[in-house]
């Protein structure tokens, strides 16, 4: 049986209905993966939330809305123009349970960040205007299959392994991104900024976080399937 990974969603406002959406990338490139993909719409009930980690083997964390600065202890700056609390706890909720689990997790942009957060872990509220001497994290008029920036991985660190390479160039899309790295996590992955690209649970099966966009890249670029590989890989149920 495929390992069933469940991928996090946000809502999608319209003017006359809400829907729960993600980008489709997530969804082929856990299909390419070897994976079977479901979608999990934010719910407030917490018992909900858990039953949805009954039918799933492994986790995607998936991107989008700003972490509420509040998780981490801070009023947000103006750059920051919205949060989804619903989604927020939702998600977090889900996270904690699922490292409770020992559920293998992979967190994507946002997600990076709400795993940082969720473990008492900080953020860049903006890098823009919070580090210095920051490079092009945000090409906003450019496709997101598009090759921005280099990162590289810390020596010995999984996604090394699993790349196979100490460095990679990757695409970006983000203004934010992790800050006081969580006690639990370390940082595996840095662009030459020092803007840190990915981070790894020190003791977890597999709960990976990074901040670019693999999703979009596993049809131009299939070396980056390699990652939902590993997630899926890391799901199999053992089924003696
Ligand atoms: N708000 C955070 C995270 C940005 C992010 O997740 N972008 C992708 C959104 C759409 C998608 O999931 O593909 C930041 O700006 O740093």
């Amino acid at each position: 049986m495929k390992p069933i990974i469940g991928i996090t969603t946000f809502y999608d406002r319209k003017p006359q209905k809400v829907y729960t959406a993600v980008s489709d990338s997530y969804v082929r490139s856990v299909i390419l993966a070897g994976g079977i993909p479901i979608l999990l719409p934010v719910v407030e009930e917490v018992e909900l939330a858990e039953e949805y980690l009954d039918a799933i083997d492994g986790l995607l964390l998936s991107g989008g809305e700003d972490v509420c600065t509040m998780r981490y202890g801070e009023n947000p700056i103006k750059e920051v123009e919205m949060f989804c609390p619903q989604r927020d706890d939702f998600e977090i909720n889900l996270f904690i349970e699922a490292l409770n689990r020992d559920m293998p997790v992979l967190g994507i942009c946002r997600g990076i960040q709400v795993m940082n957060a969720a473990l008492g872990g900080s953020l860049y509220q903006d890098i823009f205007t919070q580090v210095d001497n920051v490079l092009g994290h945000l090409p906003k008029k450019m496709p997101v299959d598009t090759l921005f920036h280099c990162i590289n991985f810390v020596k010995g660190s999984r996604l090394e392994k699993i790349f196979d390479t100490r460095n990679l160039r990757v695409n970006s899309y983000h203004h934010q991104a992790v800050k006081q790295v969580a006690d639990a996590f370390i940082a595996t992955a840095f662009s030459t900024d020092h803007i840190i690209e990915a981070i790894e649970h020190k003791d977890k099966k597999f709960a990976v976080g990074v901040q670019w966009h693999p999703e979009d890249l596993t049809i131009k670029y299939p070396h980056f399937i390699k990652l939902f590989q590993a997630l899926v890989s890391a799901s199999e149920r053992n089924e003696n």
